[in-house]
């Protein structure tokens, strides 16, 4: 396979607002390409693929965590913060790969679990040891497993109680997450400038941003439940301080699983800011939701809901990634009938979620596929992909853990599907085989190979997202309809007169969750008489009635992009 793109020289373009435009794609190295035929990937192999993410259209790269590591949590349990998993490379091969992405003008984003490291971490084996040494205080020790009562257990499936007995300190230690991964304690200055160096020691590095990983359990109280205290928003505004003041451009991204109103503190003021991006997890499940429910309900009841954020901010939106579709942030009722919908079989769930990727949730329904990508790309927020949901991966469900939906890359119909020329036995993981998501029918190269592939269905969309800033710039007002399965809105953008040539503009959105054709009336409020164009195609729709209303057909499951103008327009296709 080649993907002969030109390489800009050199490097990136000046863009303080490049994390509102970008689209994104989450990339675990493990998974994607081994370069040296040790099972594993590496960053050489990532390096090698570069120019596959640039023609799909990829502007920026989050890595889960690259650091040494037991992987016993998927590298979340770190045991140095300042070298690389040997299985991945060197620190010289992340360099490389930094400036590499950089040439193709692709960011590069950083994963940081900040909040805990391995238990295997030289910082925790000295602390259970020598109690009055340096690292005496750097974790949460307790005499009694009785404090902070309030905090509930995250990992429901594995965790009793966020407290572990140590037998060499003899204390419990507390912990968020498994109980192989210590809680730091922030209270500790010494902790919280180590965390600082290390930021800085990876921006050092080049890096465009770092994902901060289960930001809001830093710090705990004995009022509070751990999650989001003010000493925790204290300590991410230093730290923005500190970017601002020395890495401008670079950004903070806040993995908060939590309600709109307490996501939303993680973005600080314009006077104080925090973090520059956070992703949106409330909106997520609903998408899943209103695919199966054939309600846009609830999806429209929290697009609708005023979450201001300060200027230059911006939210992450996704469908999938690499932990279990969590439904966290959803009522008891919903999560019941989601449960029903995509985790009929026990296997498929995960502490409180689904341990499934994106196609097989859908069940590989192209209709499906495309309606909920095309939503991701119309919501307001920057897109998060997940590897290999643009070719309509499958997962494995006999895995452990969310290792269902993190096994290797499918790039060929060849042994190890293209991922690694080892022994198949010697994969991190073995490639997926199943009747329907087999290496053999779904690979980049098969779908490279035809035009009308999700994967050049996908690199279509993304072209046209990006064609119009509106998208990752502009406001999001939802709209009347007088369908309960459809959601419409409009995205409006005033232009900004910058470099970039933008240009004021609108584009009607609408979405049918029905799983039959309908006809819906949809009251676009103050676009009376407006002519209406297919973003894809270029070609007109009716006009809007000068009361403003509008009426429209949708096919089952389909969508409509529209731009918003009198004059013609052209269309965008890539
Ligand atoms: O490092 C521990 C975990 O941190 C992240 O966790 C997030 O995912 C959890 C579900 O797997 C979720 O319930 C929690 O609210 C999040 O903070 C990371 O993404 C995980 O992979 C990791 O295990
Ligand atoms: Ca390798």
């Amino acid at each position: 396979m080649s993907f002969t793109a030109p390489i800009q020289l050199p490097g990136l373009a000046l863009d303080p607002q490049w994390h509102r435009r970008a689209v994104f794609y989450e990339v675990m190295v493990r998974s994607f390409v081994d370069s040296n035929g040790d099972g594993s990937g590496d960053l050489s192999g990532l390096i090698s693929r570069l120019d596959y993410l640039q023609w799909l259209g990829v502007d920026a790269l989050w890595l889960p965590p690259i650091y040494n590591s037991p992987l016993r949590d998927g590298g979340y349990d770190v045991s140095d913060f300042r070298t690389i998993l040997p299985d991945f490379g060197t620190v010289d091969e992340f360099k490389d790969l930094v400036t590499k992405a950089h040439e193709r003008n692709m960011r590069i984003v950083i994963d940081y679990p900040l909040n805990h490291t391995s238990d295997a971490h030289d910082w925790f084996q000295q602390s259970r040891e020598d109690p009055e040494g340096p690292y005496g205080d750097y974790y949460v020790w307790s005499d009694t497993d009785k404090k902070y009562e309030n905090i509930r257990v995250i990992f429901v499936d594995t965790e009793e109680s966020n407290w572990t007995f140590d037998p060499v300190r003899r204390q419990f230690f507390f912990h968020r997450f498994f109980s192989h991964q210590p809680d730091l304690n922030f209270e500790n200055p010494a902790v919280r400038q180590e965390v600082l160096d290390i930021v800085r020691f990876w921006m050092e590095m080049g890096v465009d941003g770092i994902r901060l990983d289960a930001i809001p359990y830093l710090f705990e109280t004995e009022e509070g439940n751990g999650e989001g205290e003010p000493e925790t928003h204290q300590f991410i505004r230093e730290m923005r301080a500190m970017v601002d003041r020395d890495y401008p451009g670079r950004v903070l991204i806040a993995e908060a699983n939590q309600w709109p109103q307490e996501v939303v503190q993680f973005f600080g003021t314009n006077e104080e800011p925090e973090c520059h991006m956070a992703f949106d997890f409330p909106v997520m499940p609903r998408i899943f939701y209103s695919l199966r429910s054939q309600q846009a309900g609830e999806l429209i009841r929290i697009l609708s809901e005023a979450t201001e954020v300060p200027d230059g901010a911006g939210w992450g939106v996704f469908l999938r990634n690499h932990d279990e579709l969590t439904l966290e942030m959803v009522s008891e009722e919903y999560r019941q009938a989601m449960y029903g919908w995509y985790a009929y079989d026990p296997r498929m769930r995960s502490n409180i979620g689904i341990r499934r990727r994106l196609a097989p949730l859908l069940d590989n329904s192209r209709a499906e596929l495309e309606l909920a990508h095309a939503l991701l790309f119309a919501l307001k927020g920057s897109p998060f992909l997940y590897y290999g949901d643009e070719i309509g991966m499958g997962d494995n469900i006999w895995l452990p853990d969310r290792d269902s939906s993190r096994t290797p890359m499918q790039w060929t119909p060849d042994r190890n599907a293209g991922f690694s020329s080892a022994d198949p036995g010697k994969l991190y993981l073995p490639v997926v085989q199943s009747l329907v998501y087999n290496y053999n029918l779904v690979n980049v190269e098969s779908q490279l190979a035809q035009s009308r592939s999700l994967l050049h269905w996908v690199r279509n969309v993304i072209h046209i997202r990006k064609a119009h800033p509106t998208f990752g710039l502009g406001t999001l007002r939802v709209l009347k309809t007088n369908h309960e399965s459809v959601l419409a809105f409009v995205r409006e953008y005033e232009g900004s007169g910058t470099q970039f040539g933008d240009s004021a503009e609108k584009i009607l959105c609408v979405f049918s969750f029905a799983h039959n054709p309908v006809s819906v009336e949809i009251d676009t409020e103050d676009l009376g008489g407006a002519k209406l164009f297919d973003l894809f195609g270029g070609s007109q729709f009716p006009t809007v009635a000068d009361d403003g209303s509008l009426t429209l057909t949708l096919g089952t499951h389909s969508f409509y992009w529209l731009h918003v103008g009198d004059s013609h327009f052209t269309g965008g296709r890539a």
